[in-house]
């Protein structure tokens, strides 16, 4: 190997190590509300500006719109011997509170939550199993006991779950031509962002969102009245309790929450409330075939590990349990994030 080839793997491993800084230079400029001020401004602003308008220290600010403009969420041009600093179009798209596509509820949580947790990421690896019990003082049957435990939790969990679907919720409900199946039940359907891009498809279908007490809760409220003929709650524990008839299941980002033997448990319940004819649908990301990637896939695994005992699978893993609940006709369909399989009962 030359120098010039070591130099290149040298700074592979340089990104790597900093990966988590390079999470919080991002977070902290979402935090402190550097991409919201300058999508309101419209303008490029000076570092000074910044720092006044945001209330902090102009030499922190102006090293930290720096780091920003190095990851490209910035950009900046000089002007009279002064730097003047404007949103890059990924910062005015997905970085802003307001953003159309805005990512900040997801990061949010990931900052908060993923990002301390990480400690226990060994001791996971370790025992092979989640680490709920090292992150929360109440002991918690699952994750989602253990992070619902406060209203801010169930708030924050559900607005970062949300923020997928601004950008690929109608990829994802059309992949498949779905017209035939009239009454839908979206399973752990959280506060019903994929619900809304399903019913702006299909106009003439309904959807049962069924989650858990809490989120249902906080959901209704939330909900619109337009929306409210065609898109209905019931509360539940789909693990314990009878689920709803219907023609459709959605499953969007459920299973890779569960270990196999949970996943069975939930789609044999399935299978039997599923209407003749009918069929279930399931969103996630999936691992391609020979495991070599793609990372997000691999990371998104990391953190089912830690905390739910889930994983991300392959198609043939997905296959062989809809096969094994009884469903038929399996296809697969890889979008550009998310994979959407349809199963027939
Ligand atoms: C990873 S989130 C996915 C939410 C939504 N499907 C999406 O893709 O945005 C998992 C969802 O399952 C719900 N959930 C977890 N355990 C549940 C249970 N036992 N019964 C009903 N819903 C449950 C959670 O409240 C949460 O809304």
């Amino acid at each position: 190997m030359d120098s010039a080839e070591e130099n290149e793997m040298l700074k592979i491993l340089f990104q790597y190590q900093h990966g988590f800084i390079i999470s919080k230079i991002m977070f902290t400029a979402c935090e402190l509300g550097v991409f919201d001020l300058l999508l309101e401004s419209g303008d490029t602003l000076s570092s000074a500006a910044i720092a006044e308008r945001l209330g902090t220290c102009h030499l922190g600010m102006e090293r930290l719109l720096e780091a920003c403009v190095g990851l490209k969420l910035l950009r900046m041009e000089r002007k009279d011997n002064e730097g003047l600093y404007g949103n890059t179009d990924l910062s005015n798209l997905c970085l802003a509170k307001s953003s159309p596509k805005s990512q900040y509820c997801y990061m949010k949580l990931q900052s908060e939550q993923l990002y301390p947790n990480l400690q226990y990421l060994a001791d996971a690896v370790r025992e092979g199993n989640a680490q709920i019990q090292s992150m929360y003082v109440t002991p918690s049957k699952d994750i989602f006991e253990a992070m619902y435990s406060s209203e801010e939790g169930v708030q924050s969990f559900s607005n970062a779950m949300d923020t997928a679907w601004s950008i690929y919720g109608q990829e994802m409900m059309s992949a498949f031509d779905l017209s035939c199946f009239p009454a839908v039940c979206d399973l752990g359907g959280g506060s019903g962002a994929l619900a809304k891009e399903y019913i702006s498809l299909y106009p003439n279908a309904t959807v049962t969102i069924f989650d858990l007490p809490k989120v249902v809760k906080r959901a209704k409220k939330q909900f619109v009245t337009s929306e409210e003929c065609q898109i209905s709650f019931q509360e539940g524990d789909f693990l314990k309790d009878s689920i709803p008839e219907a023609d459709l299941y959605i499953l969007a980002r459920i299973f890779h929450d569960w270990d196999d033997d949970t996943c069975m448990q939930l789609l044999t319940k399935v299978h039997k409330a599923c209407k003749p004819g009918g069929g279930l649908l399931l969103v996630e990301l999936t691992l391609d075939e020979d495991r070599s990637g793609p990372l997000e896939a691999h990371i998104r695994s990391i953190m089912m590990l830690l905390f739910n005992n889930g994983r991300e699978r392959t198609f043939s893993e997905y296959n062989a349990l809809l096969s094994a609940g009884g469903f038929k006709e399996i296809q697969f369909k890889k979008k550009s994030f998310y994979s959407a399989i349809l199963g027939r009962k």
